[in-house]
Formats: C-alpha cells, sequence, structure tokens
C-alpha cells in the first residue's frame, strides 16, 4: 500500500479548499502542491470534503476481555475507524475489571495488532469497580499502556472517602478522575429520567439531582485537593450549570456530553423499545438544548460516544430487564453535525477542538488531537458533510446491533480515516 497521499481540494476545517499532503506517517504538506515530487504517490479528488484530525474518543467500551460476544478490541476499533476516529479510551468495564497492569497492557497489546485505531485503556478506580479499596492506579499509570485516565464507568465512585484519595493519588502523574456520576441511593431501580412520563410510564424514575449532586461533590473535592476531574456523560441542564459555575471558579474540571444525549429524549421511553434504555437516561428537550448550549460555549468539553455494545439476548426484552446503553462510534460527527453544525452552533474548528484536541488533552495523549499542519503525525479524516444516509445496522461493523438510529436519515458520511498516514477507511469501506 502506499505510503503517500496527495489530497486534492480538501477544506480543512471548513477553510478554503487546499492541498493535504501525507507521506510516511506525517502531515509534509498543507496548501498547493504542484508536483510532490515522488512517484509512489496517491492522489485523492477531495472537492466538497472536509478534512479534521483523526477524531479521539474518550469514552468507549470494548468489552474485551470477556464480553467478546457484545464486541471485541478489533471489532470495536474497525467501528472507530469507520466513525473517524484514530484513538478511543477503553473503559475499564471488562470481564475481568481493567483494575491491573496486567489487564491494562493486554488491552493496549490487542489494539496495537489489530491496528484500526491507537487504543489508550481506562485502568478501575476501585477494585473489581466494586467501591471499596483503590485499584492499583500507580502500576497501570507506569505500566506499558501508560494510563492516564481512571474510571469506575458504569459504576459511581459515591463513596467520597475513596474518591478524595483517587483524586489526590492521580496528582502523582498527572493522571485524571473520570466519574460516572449517579448517586447510588437516589437511583435503585431506577429505568428512565424521572419526570411525570416516567410516572406514566410506570418505570422507575431516576431524578437529575442523582447525577447533579455528585457532579457538585466532586467538584468540591477536586478543588479542595487540587486534582483534575473529568465528568463522564452529562445529562441535565442542571448538571451544566454546576460545571460551568465550578470552571468559573477555577476547579480543574473538564466534561462530555454523548451524541445521543444531544438529541434524544425522554419521550422515547414511550415505545418501551429497550434500544432508547441507557445509562445516564434520555432526558428532556430543555435538557438538550442547555447540553448544546454548554457545548457551543465550552462548558461541556468534549462529545464522547459511550459506545456501549450489547448483544441482541441483553437487548430483546422486556424495559426493565434490559441492559444499559447504545452504539455510538459509527454516528457520532453525523449527530454532531446535525445538532451543533448545521444549526450553526459550532464551525468545524469548534468540533476539532470538541472531539480531538480536547479529548487528547484531557487524556494526555501526545500523538493525537493535534492541528493538521506540517510535521503533525498524519492522524486525519475525511468527511462528507453534503450527503445524507439512511442508518442500516447491519452495516455496522461492531459486533453489536443496538444503534438508536436504526432508519434514521443522517448527514454526513466519513470517506477516510489515516491513521499515522495509513489509510483505515478509504472510500467509505475499511482497508
Ligand atoms: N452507558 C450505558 O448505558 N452503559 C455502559 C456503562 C456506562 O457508561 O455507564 C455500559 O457499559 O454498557
Ligand atoms: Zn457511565
Ligand atoms: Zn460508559
Amino acid at each position: 500500500m502506499s505510503t503517500s497521499y496527495l489530497i486534492r481540494n480538501v477544506s480543512v476545517l471548513g477553510g478554503e479548499p487546499t492541498d493535504l499532503h501525507l507521506r510516511d506517517g506525517v502531515v509534509v504538506a498543507v496548501g498547493a502542491v504542484s508536483d510532490p515530487g515522488d512517484g509512489g504517490v496517491e492522489t485523492i479528488d477531495a472537492t466538497g470534503l472536509v478534512a479534521l484530525p483523526g477524531l479521539v474518543d474518550l469514552h468507549t467500551h470494548l468489552r474485551e476481555p470477556g464480553r467478546e460476544d457484545a464486541e471485541t478490541v478489533e471489532s470495536g476499533t474497525r467501528a472507530a475507524a469507520r466513525g473517524g476516529f484514530t484513538a478511543v479510551h477503553a473503559m475499564a468495564n471488562t470481564e475481568p475489571v481493567a483494575d491491573t497492569a496486567g489487564v491494562v497492557e493486554q488491552v493496549w497489546r490487542l489494539g496495537r495488532e489489530a491496528g484500526h485505531c491507537d487504543v489508550y485503556p481506562v485502568g478501575a478506580v476501585t477494585v473489581g469497580l466494586q467501591g471499596e479499596r483503590l485499584a492499583e492506579l500507580g502500576a497501570m499509570a507506569d505500566s506499558a499502556a501508560r494510563v492516564r485516565v481512571f474510571s469506575d464507568d458504569g459504576k459511581c465512585v459515591s463513596d467520597a472517602v475513596l474518591m478524595r484519595r483517587a483524586l489526590e493519588y492521580v496528582k502523582a502523574f498527572d493522571g485524571v478522575v473520570a466519574q460516572h456520576a449517579q448517586e447510588p441511593r437516589l437511583t435503585e431501580g431506577a429505568q428512565m429520567n424521572e419526570g411525570e412520563l416516567s410516572g406514566k410510564l410506570g418505570l422507575a424514575g431516576w431524578p437529575a439531582v442523582a447525577e447533579e449532586a455528585v457532579i457538585a461533590r466532586d467538584c468540591l473535592l477536586a478543588e479542595h485537593v487540587g486534582s483534575r476531574l473529568h465528568v463522564c456523560h452529562v445529562s441535565t441542564a442542571g448538571s451544566v450549570q454546576i460545571v460551568r459555575e465550578a470552571k468559573a471558579r477555577g476547579v480543574d474540571v473538564t466534561a462530555e456530553a454523548c451524541p445521543h444525549h444531544l438529541i434524544l429524549t425522554d419521550e422515547l421511553a414511550a415505545t418501551y423499545d429497550p434500544i432508547y434504555k441507557v445509562n445516564p437516561p434520555l432526558r428532556t428537550r430543555a435538557d438538550v438544548e442547555a447540553l448544546r448550549a454548554g457545548l457551543a460555549d465550552g462548558t461541556i468539553d468534549i462529545v464522547a460516544t459511550d459506545h456501549a455494545p450489547h448483544p441482541h439476548e441483553d437487548k430483546d426484552c422486556e424495559w426493565s430487564a434490559a441492559a444499559f446503553g447504545m452504539l455510538g462510534l459509527e454516528t457520532a460527527l453525523s449527530i454532531v453535525q446535525e445538532t451543533m453544525v448545521d444549526p450553526g452552533l459550532l464551525d468545524w474548528a469548534g468540533v476539532a477542538e470538541r472531539m480531538s484536541y480536547a479529548p487528547a488533552r484531557i487524556g494526555r495523549v501526545a500523538d493525537h488531537g493535534r492541528p493538521i499542519e506540517v510535521g503533525a503525525p498524519a492522524n486525519v479524516v475525511l468527511y462528507d458533510p453534503s450527503v445524507r444516509r439512511t442508518v442500516d445496522p447491519t452495516e455496522s461493523a461492531s459486533l453489536s446491533r443496538n444503534t438508536p438510529y436504526r432508519g434514521m436519515e443522517l448527514p454526513g458520511r466519513v470517506v477516510a480515516t489515516f491513521l499515522r498516514g495509513r489509510p483505515t477507511v478509504l472510500a467509505g469501506a475499511l482497508v
């Protein structure tokens, strides 16, 4: 395969069309190229396409080890490449849990072998996600996987003393604790957003305050110990406001919003179709609007997919028995275009910040999230915002099919993804 790609007439971050030359893993030219001066160059006509830095996901469930029926590192990273991602952070709620240097090194190695995108394992905060004892955070940080993000995602680190100690501990290696903010007692048996509709549908409600109370507490803890906090999947207007106020006070807090929370609402629970069951739950239209506004003004730093594959037997059942979670990698950019770019809330530079630069910064990943400029690693996605497509779950590279967008028409398509100058997706297909 060629190691030299001349991309003609491409709009870098939405700017005027120009040329982009990738060779031997790096960007060697941005601007009109008359003669690349190398024989083996492959030319791509990118008229109408936008070039973005390779996307970085801070929140992906790859399910390996343990639930290879739902997803593997191989299948999940193929889905990531199809979505324009060149790096993903793999959540720790696997079986066994990624709470030791051994498990995170295994996941990291599987990512390298698969080669579709770089995999950065997230380490668990507590042993077995049990919320009782701190995991070996230092050993995971020092391992070959160089873990910097720690999370019990799927479960909340609800014990304030443990949370405080984790925040203190990760300072030693510039790590961050990514909190799944869910007060457990306030959400016992919870099935959907608490409101008029949950009462009508007879499904146990999940109050906004269960999320907001933990975020407020954690902001205060992070401020108290002078550490770095990241808030996973923010879903309520109140949460956005708490993060906004904490940032204004100088707390070192970052936050993510998921594509599904930017577009779907709790009314979908009325279908009783568990495809819409997710943690945290889909919220109200007002929450969706507040998340969009927060993402636009920088209160919410990033979009993270929370790609959560589940096999159909865990979703093909009644609502209360079904698993929480939905696919996200292959549709994230389209949802962001639909909800943020097309309505004028973000431009493509803003998308690059929220889906590449900022997640790489938060995860302390040096080789990703870099502007497309001469000398940078050639991690690039070519995206066609002008087409529309109907989501067909059977086309997914994921081993699971639980996309809530089945049959929906969405804008945009990833045409090519380059990982260090090597295409992982070309002409819209996996290489
Ligand atoms: N988001 C979800 O609904 N599910 C996630 C766990 C999580 O992100 O909390 C999963 O692992 O399936
Ligand atoms: Zn979570
Ligand atoms: Zn998650």
